[in-house]
This record gives C-alpha cells, sequence and structure tokens, in this order.
C-alpha cells in the first residue's frame, strides 16, 4: 500500500465474505490493524471486530475446501479465492492460542492484493525474530521437553516462516558450552525448551559469550558488564518453570511460542555471585541460602521423582526446620522508587523499569565517571535464619502464583533481599501458606524485605573458618550450639539454590546488574479483558 499525501497510512477497504456472510474488511494501516464489520443495519449487525496487526502471526493464500464452500448461496458461484490470517487470540490467565480467519471473494486480483499488503505489513514488523537457535533438554520436567517442541512449537514456527538450528542436548552444560563455539551473532534469538536451569545454561552460555567477545573478566566483581542483546525464549518444559511463568503470566509452551513469533522483548535483571574474586553464576531468580538450599540439596538426590521432588524435599525440609547464623551487608537500591511492600505489581510496561532503563542509558552515556557504590552507605545485620533469599523477579510459578516477593520487578536494576528468622514450625508454615493466598507474607515480625542493589552475606561457620568476603560488620561470634539438636540450629552450613543449582561456597558477594539480558516476552499484563481480546472472542461466536 502506498502512503496517503501528508504522510497518512492508507486503508484497504473491500467487501469480503467471512464464515457464511459478507463483511467490510478494513486493513487500516494508521491504527494498525485489521477490523471487519457487519454492513447490515445496525440493528441487525453483528458485532464489530479486529485484530491488532502487531498480533497477526502469518497469512496464506488458501485453498477453498468443500466444507469451507458450504456458505449458502455463494455455494452456486464460480470459482471463490481465499487467504487466511493467523492470529493470537488471548484467552484467560494470560494464556494464548492461535486463532484464524479465512477472508474470500470472487476476484482472485482482491484476493491476492489483500495477501499481498498483509504480507508487507508483517514484513515491517521489524523485532520479529527469522532465525532462531533452540537447544532441547530431553530429560527436564516429565521428560517432554523433545515432543512439546515437535507438536506445539515447531508447527507454529514454521507457519510463521522462522527458521530453526535444533540442538537436542546430550548431557549438562551441552548447552552452554556449544554457546561459546557457534556464530551466535547470525541468530535473532536463542530458544530454550525446558525448565529453570535449562535457561540458566542459555544464559550463562550467553553472557559469558558477549563478556569473553568483549574482553571483560567475569571474576571481577565490579566489572560493567556488556549488555546481551540475543533474546532468549522459553519454552517451558522444567519442573518450576519460575522465569517463564514471572515473565508471561503463564507457564504454556504454545503461549510462549507465540510470544517468540511477535518477538516481544522484556529486559531482565541478572544478579552476579562472586566468591572471593571468582565467579561462581549469574542469577535471575531465587537465590536462597536456608529452607530454598536444603530443599534443592536433598531434591538432587530424588531427580528420578521429576516436579514431585520439590513437594518430597519440600516437606522434609520444612520438618527438618534448620536455621543458619550469619551476617548479611546491603547497599539500599536507592536509584528505583518501589519498595517490596508495595501493592503495584511489575506489569507490561512497567513506569519503574521503565525509569531504570533511562537511568541506565544515561550511565553509559557518561561511561567513565566513577561508579559510587563503594562510596555508599551499608547496612549490616546479623542473625540466625531460617531462609535468606534474594530475588530479582517476584519468583511466581505455579506453586505460588504472586511469588516469593509479588512487588519486585523484572528489570528495576535491583533485588528483594528477604530475610526470614528463627521462628517456630507453626510461624514459618503461616509465612509459607501467604506465599498461596492473597495475604501479605511480608506481614510478620520475624520476616524482612529490602530492596537492595547488591549484598554480601557469610555464614557464621565461614567467618570462623576461613576469610571471608566481608570487609563490614565483620565480627567473630561466640560458640555455636552444637549439643542441642532440638533446638534446630545446624552445626554444618546451608547451600546456596542460585536458580536452582547448588553453589561451592557459602559466602558469596551478589550485584544486580539492570536489564542485563533480554527475553521474547512482554511481562505479565494486567489482568483486564481488553478491547482486542473482547472482540476476538466475538469473532470466534461469529465464525
Ligand atoms: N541432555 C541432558 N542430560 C542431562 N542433563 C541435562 C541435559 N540437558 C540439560 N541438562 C541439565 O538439566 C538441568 C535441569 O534441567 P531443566 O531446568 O530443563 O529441568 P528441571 O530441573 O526439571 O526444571 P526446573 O529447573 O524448572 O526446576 C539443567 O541444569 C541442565 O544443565
Ligand atoms: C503448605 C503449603 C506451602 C506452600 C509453599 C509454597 C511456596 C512456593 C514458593 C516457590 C518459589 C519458587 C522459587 C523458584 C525457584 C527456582 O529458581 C528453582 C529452579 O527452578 N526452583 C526451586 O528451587 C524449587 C523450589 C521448590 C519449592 C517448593
Ligand atoms: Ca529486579
Amino acid at each position: 500500500m502506498e502512503r496517503l499525501p501528508g504522510g497518512r497510512r492508507p486503508r484497504l477497504v473491500s467487501s469480503l465474505g467471512l464464515g457464511r456472510r459478507s463483511w467490510e474488511v478494513t486493513l487500516d494501516e494508521e491504527r494498525g490493524r485489521l477490523a471487519w464489520r457487519d454492513p447490515r443495519p445496525p440493528r441487525r449487525a453483528g458485532e464489530n471486530c479486529f485484530v491488532p496487526i502487531s498480533e497477526i502471526i502469518a497469512v496464506e493464500e488458501t485453498e477453498f475446501n468443500k466444507k469451507q464452500r458450504n456458505i449458502g448461496r455463494w455455494q452456486k458461484m464460480a470459482k471463490l479465492h481465499a487467504f487466511t490470517v493467523y492470529y493470537v487470540k488471548k484467552a484467560r490467565n494470560h494464556r494464548w492460542r492461535c486463532s484464524d480467519a479465512t477472508f474470500w471473494c470472487e476476484d482472485e486480483h482482491l484476493c491476492n492484493q489483500w495477501t499481498q499488503a498483509l504480507k508487507e505489513l508483517l514484513e515491517m514488523q521489524k523485532s520479529r525474530p527469522k532465525q532462531l537457535l533452540v537447544y532441547i533438554n530431553p530429560y527436564g520436567g516429565k521428560r517432554q521437553g523433545k515432543r512439546i517442541y515437535e507438536q506445539k512449537v515447531a508447527p507454529l514456527f514454521s507457519l510463521a516462516s522462522i527458521s530453526t538450528d535444533v540442538v537436542i542436548t546430550e548431557h549438562a552444560n551441552h548447552a552452554k558450552d556449544n554457546l561459546f563455539e557457534v556464530n551466535i551473532y547470525k541468530y535473532d534469538g536463542v530458544v530454550c525448551v525446558g525448565g529453570d536451569g535449562m535457561f540458566s545454561e542459555v544464559m550463562h552460555g550467553l553472557i559469558g559469550r558477549m563478556q569473553k567477545d568483549s574482553g571483560i573478566d567475569q571474576n571481577n566483581p565490579k566489572a560493567s558488564l556488556v549488555q546481551c542483546n540475543i533474546r532468549i525464549g522459553i519454552i517451558p518444559a522444567g519442573s518450576t518453570d519460575c522465569i517463564c511463568y514471572s515473565t508471561v503470566g503463564i507457564s504454556d509452551p504454545v503461549t510462549s511460542a507465540l510470544h517468540i513469533i511477535l518477538g516481544d522483548c522484556q529486559p531482565l535483571d541478572v544478579s552476579s555471585v562472586h566468591h572471593n574474586n571468582t565467579f561462581l553464576k549469574y542469577s535471575v531468580s531465587l537465590l536462597g541460602y536456608g529452607f530454598y538450599g536444603d530443599i534443592l540439596k536433598d531434591s538432587e538426590k530424588k531427580r528420578w521423582m521429576g516436579p514431585m521432588r520439590y513437594d518430597y524435599s519440600g516437606f522434609k525440609t520444612f520438618l527438618s526446620h534448620h536455621y543458619y547464623e550469619g551476617t548479611i551487608a546491603y547497599q539500599p537500591a536507592k536509584h528505583t522508587h518501589g519498595s517490596p511492600r508495595d501493592k503495584e505489581r511489575c506489569r507490561t510496561g512497567c513506569y519503574i523499569c521503565k525509569q531504570s532503563e533511562k537511568q541506565l542509558a544515561e550511565q553509559s552515556k557518561e561511561r567513565g565517571l566513577k561508579h559510587e557504590e563503594g562510596e555508599e552507605e551499608w547496612k549490616v545485620i546479623k542473625g540466625k535464619f531460617l531462609a535468606i533469599n534474594a530475588v530479582s523477579m517476584s519468583c511466581a510459578c505455579p506453586r505460588s502464583p504472586k511469588g516469593l516477593s509479588p512487588a519486585a520487578h523484572l528489570a528495576d536494576g535491583s533485588a528483594d533481599l528477604i530475610l526470614v528468622r528463627k521462628c517456630s514450625r507453626f510461624d514459618f508454615l503461616r509465612y509459607l501458606v501467604r506465599h498461596t493466598n492473597q495475604d501479605d507474607q511480608f506481614d510478620f515480625p520475624f520476616v524482612d524485605v529490602y530492596r537492595v542493589k547488591c549484598f554480601q552475606f557469610t555464614s557464621k561457620l565461614s567467618e570462623d573458618n576461613e576469610s571471608n568476603v566481608m570487609d563490614i560488620g565483620k565480627k567473630r561470634f561466640g560458640q555455636f550450639c552444637r549439643d542441642h539438636p532440638a533446638c534446630c540450629c545446624s552445626i554444618v552450613n546451608s547451600t546456596w539454590n542460585c536458580d536452582g543449582e547448588t553453589l561451592d561456597s557459602s559466602a558469596v558477594e551478589v550485584r544486580v546488574h539492570c536489564q542485563l539480558m533480554k527475553l521474547f516476552a512482554r511481562g505479565i499484563e494486567e489482568d483486564c479483558k481488553d478491547e482486542a481480546a473482547h472482540s476476538q472472542s466475538s469473532i470466534e461466536q461469529l465464525l
């Protein structure tokens, strides 16, 4: 379609068949949508419908088959020409499906004109991927990764004309190592089919590769890391799928595939974890010491149980009720306006994350100016903790739809540090149960939560035994309670659960890197039944 005078975008308006009726169909480039309305007088007319062009998956010329030709009086006519528009249909609970509408007419030229115009508009959607590198973990979750990809995802990618190179992993770290070898720059994105562990592998591969190619030393905890612009798509096929759930609102392979196809982009904070100037891991979801570390350690021995292992180990760990003594030092995240106790949630187009993006852009303009981190005040907390959790996103997942920190932001450059102090089993259970209902899980005297940009932790044991990373608040503690197993104090360290993988060191130094990477997602959309979703559901009724 050519531009109209004054730079206005054109409209294509035709009378086309859809289902049994004739509709006035408009391709309105100005408003970015394909719309059709019943041309009959208002009282007899059905609802008007539209699909945003940004939510059209593909357009195809269609052979009109016998079933489709059963369209009343039109049946008697000569050859019909048709095209099918595949588009995203938004269902409940953030679930997306691929729906289609086949428009027909007698005029072959008109049909071609429509197909051409729609295809041209799809070509203009520049953020959509054309070539993807896909890693499938055949052993993640319920071991369904390969089937899920082949049956639910690959057909959609091929409908959207996305070409793929697929690697089925043969061992742990296969994907990560491979990302250091392949020409990643020829891809528009990397897709991982699996759980949070598989995502973590791909993320480590991509971030590591970017730093290597830019000559950045990952072992330097203060290094300014290079952002990774190659987006990652997650097709959930794991046990927790927390990263997918927290960034899309549901863990559903078809929904995720559609977000990839539309070329969504969601920046994500990444925390780096170091010990004694040695890089250990990156984390985007949960860094947990105590309760979640112990669950993970126990559950690793029960991998054969699949996702159930977490319920089994969760129950066992809850009963053991171990607490751990240690010191935490943190720097509050003063750059962001939000607080972990906010009622507002991080949703698509989040204002707080946008502000952080602006600050980040300003910072990179002023690169060279010294980071003030060192000059800012550190807060130090010592105590006995059942759990120390640092989350850079809400960590919503099917087990806990609001997550460990419901008001955490995906891309604000901060993490929420949740400290659960020693308390009774009953109180700890009350705290856990609040992750599954609407009550505030931070409203307990034994729970504290802080929004931080970095923190350090040393367990009392490692303070006693080894040289630690702490310069702040370093003091020797009294003797540990070794003689009273009933009091639940642990004479051994817990382990850190870093996005579902254990870390070897208990003393860690953690720093949040604002928006270090990007996902094929758009964050969780507000729960309103929006205009488009409403119209689209009425399309179904009309067909
Ligand atoms: N072919 C393979 N054989 C064995 N392990 C693999 C293979 N491919 C990947 N892995 C490893 O399996 C681990 C777990 O995978 P994944 O995250 O997909 O499933 P999960 O642990 O069931 O789910 P979640 O992480 O959501 O709890 C990953 O850390 C990854 O390194
Ligand atoms: C009596 C009912 C109490 C119910 C309490 C439910 C609370 C659930 C909170 C779940 C938080 C998950 C945080 C995500 C962590 C992931 O990075 C990690 C890797 O997949 N998963 C686990 O460590 C697996 C962690 C599994 C925890 C059970
Ligand atoms: Ca964050």
